[in-house]
């Protein structure tokens, strides 16, 4: 059983929300402040349980026979009270309307009556109360509804509204057929449907059975997120509007409480008196009556009204004029014995359209309770006699949100103050005015409350409309064929990064930190006159992320296994990814050089993960290869190849550009630079771009093998090197071209803050659940005082490196102690970062990063303590060290200086000569030095001289000048920082 809202619960027990929430409190269901608060399914038992008890004296809402006192009035008197909403009905209680149930079944055909019993759905829209009269269109539109309902929850996008049985007959009918495939197929798809995902699925061509389905997926998520408010669009719906306009202005209204709820000719159904029936939500009266048809005595001047917004807005659409649906109103109304019944039609009640008929919002149903469209009208609330000159309550009006106070009353004909006094009532303390806009929960709770009918209109986001486009499958004759991406994945020291750079002929593994890959690269090459898109990536459990990325962006799966290790843990992730992403593998066995190898251990381990050898024939294929001696290279090459021919990768380069952020990092003088894979469309400079909660416009884009090569465009499988974004954005998002900054700015924004609203109500949410947890089990203060916090700021120098450091940190857990981050950004420490870290008493840790010269002497003056990282598992074993109090004394990193490079000198068979000038402390010629460059550590060298002058040198102190040779390393350019130290055994202190 859903939860129930107060308010809700309080209007079926007929208590104000005070009393309930007295109730709530007496029956030890604590902490419930105001209407909106919800009670959960054991809440409810528990302040039944409480009032059943007897120790109060009011309704019950429970069936059973209740030990509490009867109610004072007769049964009519008593019904509408304890109209039951879905949250307060238990399961069993519905299954009495199971013959009501086998009713519809038979007349449909296709509802069993456990459906209507059992469902959830059905449930919702089922009624305690006592009513003798059950129209039968309404239990058609039950049973047909119960039936279509259970098929919808697969739709994981849509916005909380769940199926409801009181789905209109037609428009549940309608939407079946269309809905029910595309929603069976998009459920196994194991992707989740995302824009580019849609794209890269059809971008992978026929080969893919699965490329229509995740299309259809999409093209529904996006359906459903336009309207937000309904779960489906029905097919016939080319205008959501006009069809429900025509309906409701045609359609006679329907009075409930009238004899017409018989059997059409006035009189109660034979046979099921007194017979518990589902209620259903269905047209809305107005709340008063109309006017009657009694001439006026004496003539008035007819006053001059302003049409109201939604009726203007509806001629402007092109619908009827609201005299023409008053009209017709009346000349039906003339056939009826009371407004609102057709005593003379008993058809048109069994196809009774809905209000909201046949709207793509049509089964909006208002944050999943039942809905009291129907109007009740309690003993003495109808008025006796007299004309009603109240504006009669507006029905079938559209509501676009978000809205305000006075919009809201506009289209519900609620006065305005009435509503703003509701608001009040609810608890809402922000003093709210006509002009103040109601959140959509508010909204919600209102339409809820005065019982009107209102069709919702979510606003569909910018993002929505903009990005569209990219969901429309380009034609095949735009389709043109496009290089292969191909990601290398596989455990760590596997060899991976040796094989691509033995394959491009490039060394990237040798300046590796620590030796092992820590960020993704991609590349583009040329290889026997074809071209291919290599990427790379890190195979450290730490990478998970990364790896995921890596193979959710490719088209073929190159699975490194080292021949002496066989299937490893991360192995068996890559497998796992490349699966998930439905993508060919090809087996690289690595390392067959090694000295008494036998691959058949790693064989048997690739068969027993469903990748059975093609020599031992299955369908993998299995090449040996050895980065050292290049053997089995061209062959790997082939097999790319040939699998990528075999696929026939095409994509449409005359588009506005899509594809993937990779990585990015903020570099000093170029700003964000972002590493993007394209992957459909052509990106050219002065594009304006969107990803994830970053905007820019494409500033340059450089080779990623060859950075000193400016790109003007670049079309499908070719990654680069992207300069324009205002903030670094997330390894992983999508980018895409859209055509004005303002809409990107605007989309980006509006991201950022969605994501900002997550963060903060997910924490809030946590720590209150803790604590209420906490506070229920007794034990609040002394555990909680006993625990040590870590505050970490970490500063790193991509987003993807925080991202893997946060996933290692959250592998620590202590009972005694734990780490919080209290901030984690790219780029160089600045002094905000020191301020914060001194604030928060935290710890900096800067991986791959510096602090800038005054973050360094802030720290040094405030005593802020900044450690630095190269290595992600050294953050996480040093960390853990500290917090388990067995820090080694060994290898401490001991400063000694620092050196800025004023010029360089190249000579033939020695190498490259940084002349230096020391700026700070000294450099000895054991040291091991930083290059630093844009505030980015790009290598860690030794020295392989100091020299001062011609002479060499064992030490330069600071204010000289000497001649620095690094071991290793030549790139060293004008402008670049050395950072000397040394590795001394010292205690360390946190
Ligand atoms: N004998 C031998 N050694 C290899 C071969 N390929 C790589 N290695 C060595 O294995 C070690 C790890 O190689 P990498 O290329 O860094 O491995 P990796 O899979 O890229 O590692 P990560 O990116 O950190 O996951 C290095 O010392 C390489 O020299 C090979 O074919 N034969």
């Amino acid at each position: 059983m859903p939860a129930v809202r107060i308010y809700a619960f309080a209007k079926e027990l007929g208590l104000d929300n005070k009393q309930l929430l007295e109730l709530c409190e007496k029956a030890g269901v604590k902490g419930k402040g105001s209407a909106l608060a919800s009670l959960e399914e054991d809440e409810v038992s528990a302040v039944k349980a409480y009032m059943n008890s007897g120790a109060v004296e009011t309704a019950t809402v429970d069936d059973e026979p209740a030990p509490l006192r009867p109610p004072a009035k007769s049964i009519d008197t008593r019904v509408p009270e304890i109209k039951t909403a879905p949250a307060t009905r238990a399961p069993e209680e519905s299954k009495t309307d199971s013959v009501d149930a086998e009713v519809e079944s038979t007349e449909v055909g296709e509802a069993e009556p456990v459906d209507v019993a059992d469902s959830g759905q059905a449930e919702a829209e089922v009624s305690v109360e006592a009513d003798v009269e059950v129209e039968v269109a309404a239990e058609e539109e039950v049973a047909v509804a119960a039936e279509a309902a259970p098929e919808e929850e697969p739709v994981a996008e849509v916005k909380e509204v769940p199926a409801k049985v009181e789905e209109p007959a037609e428009v549940a009918a309608e939407s079946k057929p269309e809905e029910v495939p595309v929603e069976a197929k998009a459920a196994p798809a194991k992707k989740p449907a995302s824009k580019v995902g849609g794209l890269l699925e059809r971008l992978r061509g026929a080969t893919k059975k699965t490329a229509a389905k995740t299309t259809i997926a999409n093209t529904e998520s996006r359906e459903a997120s336009a309207t937000t408010s309904t779960r489906k669009r029905p097919a016939a719906a080319k205008d959501p509007l006009a069809p429900r306009r025509d309906n409701n202005a045609n359609k006679p209204l329907r009075n409930l409480d009238g004899p017409s709820r018989g059997d059409g000719d006035g009189s109660p159904k034979k046979g099921v008196k007194k017979k518990s029936g589902p209620k259903f939500n269905i047209a809305a009266m107005p709340e008063v009556k109309q006017p009657t048809a009694s001439a006026p005595t004496e003539k008035v001047q007819k006053p001059d009204i302003a049409l109201p917004q939604d009726a203007r807005r509806t001629i402007q659409a092109g619908g009827t004029a609201p005299l023409e649906d008053f009209t017709k109103d009346k000349r039906k109304d003339k056939k009826k014995g009371r407004l609102g019944e057709d005593t003379t039609d008993d058809s048109a009640k069994k196809k009774r359209p809905s209000r909201f008929g046949n709207s793509p919002l049509g089964n909006r149903r208002m944050g999943g309770r039942p809905s009291r469209m129907r109007s009740y009208h309690r003993p003495g609330s109808r008025k006796k006699s007299g004309k009603n000159t109240a504006a009669p309550r507006k029905d079938s009006v559209v509501l676009q949100l978000p809205c305000t106070v006075r919009e809201f009353s506009e289209a519900t004909g609620v006065p305005a103050i009435k509503t703003l006094l509701t608001i009040k009532q609810m608890g809402d303390e922000s003093n709210p005015n006509i002009n103040s806009h109601m959140s959509d929960e508010m909204v919600e709770v209102l339409v809820d409350h005065f019982e009107v009918s209102v069709e919702i209109r979510a606003a569909v986001s910018l993002e929505d409309e903009v990005l569209s486009e990219f969901e429309i499958e380009d034609a095949e004759a735009d389709l043109l064929p496009r290089p292969p991406i191909v990601t290398f994945l596989g455990h760590v020291d596997h060899g991976k990064t040796s094989l691509l750079d033995a394959l491009i002929g490039i060394d990237v593994v040798s300046g590796e930190a620590g030796g092992i890959t820590q960020h993704i690269r991609a590349y583009q090459i040329e290889k026997d006159g074809h071209k291919i898109a290599f990427v790379d990536t890190p195979g450290h459990e730490a990478f998970t992320e990364m790896r995921a990325r890596g193979a959710n962006v490719t088209d073929i799966a190159v699975l490194v296994v080292a021949a002496d290790d066989g299937v490893m843990p991360q192995t068996a992730e890559a497998i796992n990814h490349a699966k998930a992403a439905e993508v060919p593998i090809v087996v690289a066995l690595n390392k067959c050089d090694l000295p008494g190898i036998t691959p058949d251990k790693a064989m048997q381990d690739l068969a027993a993960n469903e990748l059975l050898p093609s020599e031992w024939g299955g369908e993998t294929e299995v090449v040996k290869t050895s980065a050292i001696t290049k053997e089995g290279l061209d062959d790997l090459l082939e097999t790319i190849l040939v699998t990528a021919e075999l696929h026939e990768y095409k994509a449409n380069p005359d588009r506005p550009a899509y594809g993937t952020c990779l990585e990015s990092e903020q570099q000093s003088d170029r700003g964000v630079v972002c590493k993007v894979l394209v992957q459909g469309g052509t990106l050219k400079i002065g594009d304006v771009v969107v990803c994830g909660t970053s905007f820019g416009r494409v500033k340059s884009m450089n080779d990623t093998l060859k950075p000193s090569i400016r790109l003007e465009e670049v079309g499908p499988s070719t990654p680069v090197n992207l300069t324009g974004f205002n903030t670094p954005p997330g390894a992983g998002e999508k980018l895409y071209v859209v055509d004005d900054i303002g809409k990107a700015r605007e989309i980006a924004e509006s991201r950022g803050h969605a994501e900002h609203e997550q963060n903060v109500a997910g924490s809030v949410m946590v720590s209150l659940e803790e604590m209420a947890r906490r506070l229920e089990m007794g034990r609040l203060a002394p555990s909680d005082a006993e625990i040590v916090t870590l505050n970490l700021i970490l500063r790193a120098d991509t987003k993807g490196s925080i991202e893997a450091i946060k996933k290692e940190l959250g592998k620590i857990d202590h009972p005694e102690v734990r780490i919080k981050i209290v901030q984690a950004l790219v780029g160089g420490v600045t002094v905000a970062d020191v301020r914060l870290a001194q604030a928060s008493e935290a710890v900096i840790c800067a991986f791959n990063v510096v602090p800038d010269e005054n973050a360094r002497s802030l720290a040094e003056e405030v005593g802020a303590q900044v450690r630095r990282y190269d290595v992600i598992y050294k953050i996480t074993d040093d960390l853990k060290a500290t917090l388990e109090g067995r820090l080694k004394p060994e290898e401490q990193i001991v400063e000694q200086g620092m050196a800025m490079v004023l010029r360089t000198f190249s000579i033939s068979k020695t190498g490259t000569i940084a002349g230096c000038r020391v700026m700070r402390g000294s450099i000895q010629r054991e040291c091991r030095m930083r290059v630093i460059r844009d505030s980015t550590i790009i290598g860690d060298y030794p020295i392989e001289s100091l020299k001062r002058e011609k002479d060499d040198s064992k030490e330069v102190q600071r204010g000289m000048e000497c001649g620095i040779k690094l071991d290793g390393f030549n790139d060293i350019k004008e402008g670049d920082t050395l950072e000397a130290y040394r590795i001394e055994e010292v205690a360390r202190t946190l």
